[in-house]
């Protein structure tokens, strides 16, 4: 028997295999996977793959770390696999930094990964359990963010990935209390959601005429917005206060359930949710081959009213540091034809296009994680509860993409990463910094091969680059075997794809950071398997994700030895091959296998020939096996220009794709280059405005001042302090005095009139005639007139010039000016 596993200090990942059950419908079909019967209490490690209905091909043995077969629950795979020591490196309860661990799935399409990691409508996956053991663990240790405002701050200052941090409740408000939120029709939510009456009051009621949403709003991105646009914190804290009653203890969640199926029908129950009816659609338009777009029309998310309960891990705890107080924060993305975006942040309407699309992000090193590359830009949710955590993991999931395929009716489309960052300090340091540690929790969407999987248009692209960045995965993961050979890594084999990047980048410690060296992360793979499902593609996962291989050869002798060796003896012996594999005395060394005759006699005669046909038979048996050997070659060689031409296929979509998005991308800067010197030209064309009626107002001053001069008042440019009761009764007296000057011409033109038609002796002197006034003494008597006004006005900044004697005022006094 093959030598057990071996557990080396390079491996990236303990690897272990998963078997799911038969699929309905496919029990006729041939077992090829068999698992070896372990050692006397000890749990299975080996598998054979016998190929189906072709006996020349190679009979295979693989080694994983443990092997579980198809009636393996929920709790048998947390429990066997190590998920808590994964979660206590994190937590590094011994002080000091924590290690990151990642859980990933791998597997062919419809194998069970999203069963596996994310469960189905009555057992969580592991990423709920992992989520449990994480908030079960600190939950003496947790900061409460509510009532810790400085928290927020110290997070955000020592988060190195120039990402938005929210607060759970105003993000989960905005996500869930939103009617007219966008939200993308092939979506997969993880627990399907039981959908209760209409009266049950799912959705939430929210304060406000109509809840905004950070869905709209998110072009600024801004946190105060969004948390001005939720619920006021009493409210939070109460409706805080009922959610830490998640998880339940098995009998409240026993009751629980009594209750729900009492007050949500059967029918309720079973009937498909928003993101099921969303996902069945999708299916349809997918078989057709329609393009799929990345956001569909607005649609409602609802809050999900109950989430499965089981397994059960209450009784399971990490360790965890005393003396350090913990905060976790939440991000989701996806890497989608090799791209990644952000899950948790909603598509954002193109001003120019008016179409929803998503932004891709960027794992690069930033100007605070100098040596270590992080997805940059994401929005992370501080959660506080077990309960917030998984409503923002389900508010996540109904972005990811999903379709239905021939192969799977909900089939993921793209690489799924859950990253659950624990964030450590000191306890009672308030603004000290944070540590963090992540443990990455990966759903990575499935193999598959385009004829079973009946995909065309953007899904059969999809699957390409499905297949081209699982192939990349492959070439890492057999690189396993170099390093234990103490050979240096291959780095550039990480930097295929995306995928790969974010999958091994924090594996190796990094070379930059001497003084602060991070212990390189800690991996645990399940493979998926189906046993009867598509051996090909089956074998060539196990070959590059299995820890150890081992091949036995069948030799087929050839049918001139077996003609040879049948005249020498007259007969040969037909051996059953099933018998061979399967029986106990089977060795892993080169088997010889007998040559199958398919007339099923067990033996027969053969007369003697004679040498010329001898010579014929053999040369057309040569003939026959060049022929054989030949069509191997070109069916290989098929197979790989097969796959070529869809990575090629999906690569002219992708770089269609990112086209587009250029395209788009440039009219919304032109778009906004043209706003703002839209908005310049405005502002220049007010301010020569404004300038045009300043000196239009200083024209009509100019005039003003003239006129005023005219009557003989000169006016000094008004100060600052002069207010506008004093211009009012300035204008009136000029006015008074205009009308007055009129009014005295025409008196004296009525005057010289009468005196012209007067005889001389009875021209007296006008100052005698006591019913009117001397012009002089008028004048006189108006420029006191004036001068009180002015002194009465009582401004200090008004003065009035007392102008030198009209030529009226210079003639004496006893000359009569009509005289
Ligand atoms: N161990 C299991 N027990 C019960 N049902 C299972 C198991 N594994 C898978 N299934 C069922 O098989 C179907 C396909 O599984 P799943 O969606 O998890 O496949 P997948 O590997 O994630 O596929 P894809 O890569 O296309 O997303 C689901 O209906 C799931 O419930």
């Amino acid at each position: 028997m093959m030598d057990p596993p071996q557990k080396t200090q390079t491996n990236l990942f303990d690897v272990y295999l998963r078997l799911r059950p038969p699929q309905v419908g496919n029990t006729n079909a041939e077992k090829f996977l068999l698992v070896e019967e372990p050692e006397e209490g000890d749990a299975p490690t080996h598998i054979t793959l016998n190929p189906p209905n072709d006996r020349r091909r190679a009979i295979e043995k693989f080694a994983f770390t443990r092997v579980f077969e198809e009636d393996a629950t929920q709790l048998d795979l947390f429990q066997g696999t190590k998920i808590l020591p994964l979660v206590e490196g994190a937590l590094a309860p011994h002080g000091g930094d924590g290690t990151d661990g990642l859980l990933a799935t791998l597997g062919m399409t419809g194998s069970g990964k999203t069963h596996t990691m994310l469960g189905c409508r009555s057992q969580r996956g592991l990423t709920q359990l992992a989520l449990d053991v994480v908030f079960r663990s600190i939950q003496s240790n947790i900061v409460d963010y509510e009532s810790t405002p400085a928290l927020e701050a110290s997070i955000r200052s020592s988060d190195a990935s120039e990402a938005n941090i929210y607060p759970a409740s105003a993000f989960l408000e905005s996500i869930f209390g939103d009617v007219t939120a966008p939200s993308r029709a092939g979506s997969r939510a993880t627990t399907p959601m039981i959908v209760g009456p209409s009266h049950t009051n799912l959705t939430p009621k929210l304060p406000g005429k109509f809840p905004a949403s950070i869905r709209l709003v998110c072009q600024e991105d801004d946190l105060t917005r969004i948390t001005v646009l939720s619920t006021p914190p009493a409210q939070r804290r109460k409706k805080k206060q009922n959610e830490t009653s998640v998880p339940q203890t098995p009998v409240a969640s026993q009751r629980s359930k009594l209750t729900n199926n009492a007050c949500s029908p059967e029918k309720h129950y079973m009937a498909p949710t928003s993101a099921a009816k969303s996902k069945i659609l999708t299916k349809r338009s997918c078989l057709k081959g329609d393009y799929l777009p990345s956001a569909t029309p607005k649609r409602p998310l609802q809050r999900p009213s109950a989430l499965p309960q089981m397994p059960d891990i209450s009784s399971v705890r990490a360790s965890c540091d005393p003396s350090a107080e913990y905060a976790i924060v939440i991000s989701m993305y996806e890497v989608y034809n090799d791209r990644i975006f952000d899950l948790l942040t909603p598509p954002i309407k193109s001003n120019a296009t008016k179409e929803y699309r998503r932004r891709a992000l960027l794992f690069k090193c930033t100007e605070t994680s100098p040596d270590r590359k992080v997805v940059a830009g994401l929005r992370k949710v501080v959660c506080s509860t077990l309960h917030e955590a998984l409503m923002v993991l389900e508010a996540g999931l109904h972005e990811r993409r999903v379709a239905g395929t021939g192969s799977n009716s909900v089939s993921s489309r793209s690489h799924g990463f859950f990253s659950i960052e624990i964030k450590k300090r000191r306890r009672g340091r308030m603004n000290g910094p944070w540590g963090t540690s992540t443990l990455s929790i990966v759903d990575l969407a499935g193999s598959e091969r385009a004829r079973d999987a009946k995909t065309q248009g953007a899904t059969l692209a999809e699957g390409g680059k499905i297949n081209e960045s699982l192939m990349y995965l492959g070439q890492c993961l057999q690189m396993q075997a170099d390093l234990n050979n103490n050979s240096k890594p291959n780095l550039r084999l990480f930097r295929q794809c995306k995928l790969t990047e974010l999958l091994f980048t924090n594996s190796f410690p990094s070379s930059h950071s001497a003084a602060h060296r991070r212990a390189p992360q800690k991996g645990v793979m399940i493979v998926t398997a189906d046993p009867f499902g598509d051996f090909n593609a089956t074998s060539q996962i196990l070959r590059y994700s299995a820890l150890a291989r081992e091949v036995t050869v069948p030799r087929i002798p050839s049918i001139t030895s077996t003609i040879l060796s049948g005249q020498n003896t007259g007969h040969f012996q037909h051996h059953e091959p099933s018998a061979l594999s399967s029986s106990p005395n089977f060795s892993p060394v080169l088997q010889h296998r007998p040559l199958y005759h398919p007339s099923g006699t067990h033996s027969r005669t053969f007369s003697p020939v004679s040498d010329t046909e001898r010579g014929t038979m053999e040369n057309a048996a040569l003939e026959i096996a060049r022929m054989a050997d030949m069509i191997d070659q070109l069916n290989g060689e098929l197979a790989r220009e097969s796959e070529a031409r869809m990575a090629a296929e999906a690569h002219l979509m992708s770089m269609e794709d990112r086209i587009m998005d250029l395209e788009q991308e440039i009219r919304e800067e032109c778009y906004a280059d043209f706003e703002q010197r839209l908005a310049m030209e405005m502002n220049r064309w007010k301010a020569s405005l404004s300038l045009e009626q300043e000196r239009g107002e200083a024209h009509w001053d100019r005039k003003a001042e003239v006129l005023a001069r005219s009557v003989g008042v000169v006016v000094t440019a008004p100060s600052d302090e002069d207010d506008v009761e004093n211009e009012n009764k300035e204008n009136v007296l000029i006015e008074n005095l205009e009308q007055e000057n009129e009014r005295l011409r025409r008196e004296v033109a009525i005057l010289k009139r009468e005196l012209t038609s007067r005889t001389p002796s009875k021209r007296a002197p006008l100052q005698e005639r006591g019913d009117l006034p001397s012009s002089k003494g008028d004048v006189t008597s108006l420029g006191g007139k004036m001068e009180q006004l002015r002194v009465s006005n009582g401004s200090p900044t008004k003065k009035v010039r007392r102008l030198p004697p009209k030529k009226w005022e210079s003639v004496p006094a006893d000359d009569d000016m009509f005289g």
